[in-house]
């Protein structure tokens, strides 16, 4: 097999797609009477994979993953050397070898993705990450930013609704806000549950949906690829309060987001600011 790309995001791109047959193959191997056995192999399975060639191709960098031992703690001097070494660091990958693990262990679904996202100290944005690639697997795709998709399309609905059509908002299947609801009805929203923050961004990437409402806990792997890809596309997305999403911070905790189309942003903010404030 020959070298991958030296570009960033091409690189990223054939880590995710690489990890992604590595899934699709081990779940057709071990099928899925056994959901336990089978979320815990994914896990290993695509951290091992993913770590093994980040060391062998990209040696200087540091890794931010989420099956390391310890990376959900906030970086303190007695926290594991990676770590230690990633808040040094010039180059950090942030990784989640599985995201969405309940669903890669449930038959049929196709809301589950590998995370593959670099951020740089020198990074020209305020969340600094430069490059990701979101690998959807059963959808047999990649998205990533080394070929950022087109902004989302208008539907025919919403071109034709002068404006009073129904949003979509994605949320998450099993943990979703407690808000969202009354949100939801609020702005005349219907809600879409899918698992995996990089599925969930991935759709409204591809305009499936127009945004995505996450609070009450995450961490920076669940996000950092999926809003490579999203801001790389021109969307919007920031923290819940309109912050800014920021990367390869002392503590992983990244606990909420918006992700959601520019023209909805600002409306959805007003009503995040009454409903999750
Ligand atoms: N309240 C919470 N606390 C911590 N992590 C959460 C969370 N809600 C969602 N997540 C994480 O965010 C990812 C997407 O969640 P969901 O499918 O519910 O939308 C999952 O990642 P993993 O599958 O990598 O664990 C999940 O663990
Ligand atoms: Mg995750």
């Amino acid at each position: 097999m020959g070298s991958p790309p030296m570009i960033d995001g091409a690189f990223a791109r054939w880590l995710a797609a690489r990890a992604g047959q590595a899934l699709m193959t081990l779940r057709e191997e071990m099928g899925f009477a056994d959901g336990g056995a089978l979320k815990a192999a994914g896990d290993k399975i695509s951290h091992d994979l993913i770590r093994t060639e980040l060391a062998r191709w990209r040696p200087g960098d540091a890794v931010l993953s989420e099956e390391d031992e310890g990376s959900r703690l906030a970086w303190t001097a007695e926290v594991s050397p990676d770590a230690v070494s990633r808040m040094g660091a010039d180059r950090v990958w942030i990784i989640d070898p599985l995201d969405g693990t309940r669903e890669f262990s449930e038959e049929g679904r196709s809301d589950w993705a590998v995370h593959v996202a670099l951020w740089a100290r020198n990074a020209p944005t305020p969340h600094g990450l430069v490059a990701g690639a979101v690998g959807l697997p059963a959808q047999h795709r990649v998205l990533g930013t080394d070929y950022p998709p087109a902004y989302p399309p208008m539907t025919l609905e919403a071109a034709t609704s002068g404006g009073g059509r129904v949003i979509r908002l994605a949320a998450s299947r099993s943990r979703p806000p407690v808000f969202l609801t009354d949100l939801a009805e609020e702005v005349g929203a219907h809600l879409v549950p899918m698992g995996s923050a990089g599925a969930k961004i991935a759709a409204v990437v591809t305009g499936e949906v127009d945004g995505y409402i996450h609070a009450g806990g995450q961490y920076e792997w669940d996000s950092a690829a999926p809003v490579a890809v999203a801001t790389a596309t021109g969307l919007h997305a920031s923290r819940i309060d309109g912050s800014a999403l920021k990367y390869n911070e002392a503590d992983p905790r990244l606990p909420d987001l918006l992700v959601c189309r520019k023209d909805l942003a600002s409306r959805l903010l007003a009503a995040l600011q009454r409903h999750a404030g």
